[in-house]
């Protein structure tokens, strides 16, 4: 088990049809010194999943980067993923973690209250993530949260604290500020004419 890194980026994987190029753009992010990703495919059937996030954990596995699996602790486990992220309606912390054995990594989506991450802290979570910040294009609409939500929760928390939404090289600085332990980011990455460079410039703000 690749144990959780103190700080970093977190790279979320996009939708991608093609399995080759997910692999390829997986594969840059890990050069480029992401050290936490997340296997997120809102798209493929199970049967897909599975191979992809097999592939994607040996990929991992060559880079020392630990695997978290999006929504499903299942699949967490047929892949021997290092954990899972669960959101609000993803299923529960403790199932997750009977399912998973100690060891495994929980994270679990907070939006912008303090009292769901206390709640998750106690109930065993590894991290707790806060967000969107800003516009998000991969996943728009869901709370906002603000530098005060990160101020409170860090003074509060004695587990991780992931920022996530719209987070790009010019803004999450700020967020490293005021408390975030990792910076989760989509779009700005895999979107990226270079990936491994546009991770390096996140990576470089820790
Ligand atoms: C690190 C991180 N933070 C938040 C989320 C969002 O989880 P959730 O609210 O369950 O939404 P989906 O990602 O499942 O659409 C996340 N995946 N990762
Ligand atoms: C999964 C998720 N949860 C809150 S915002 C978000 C998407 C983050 O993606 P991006 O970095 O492209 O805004
Ligand atoms: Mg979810």
């Amino acid at each position: 088990m690749t144990p959780l890194p103190k700080n970093g980026l977190y790279a979320i994987t996009p939708n991608i049809a093609e399995t080759a190029l997910l692999l390829e753009k997986v594969e840059q992010a890990l050069q480029g010194g992401a050290s936490l990703l997340q296997y997120r495919d809102k798209i493929s059937t199970p049967d897909e999943t599975l191979l992809r996030a097999q592939a994607i954990h040996q990929l991992c596995l060559n880079y020392n980067v630990p695997l978290i699996i999006n929504d499903n602790p299942a699949l967490a486990l047929a892949c021997q993923a290092e954990g899972v992220h669960l959101g609000q309606s993803d299923g529960s912390i403790l199932e997750a973690r009977q399912r998973l054995g100690k060891d495994a990594l929980i994270g679990v989506t907070c939006h912008h209250h303090l009292s769901l991450a206390l709640q998750a802290q106690e109930q065993g979570a590894d991290y707790v993530a806060f967000g969107r910040f800003f516009n998000s294009t991969t996943k728009p609409g869901t709370p906002l949260a603000n530098l005060k939500t990160l101020q409170d929760a860090k003074a509060a928390l004695s587990i991780p604290i992931v920022a996530i939404g719209g987070i790009q090289h010019n803004n999450a600085k700020a967020l490293i500020n005021q408390g975030a332990d990792f910076i989760a980011v989509v779009e700005q990455i895999f979107s990226a004419d270079n990936i491994s460079e546009s991770c390096q410039h996140f990576s470089a703000l820790f």
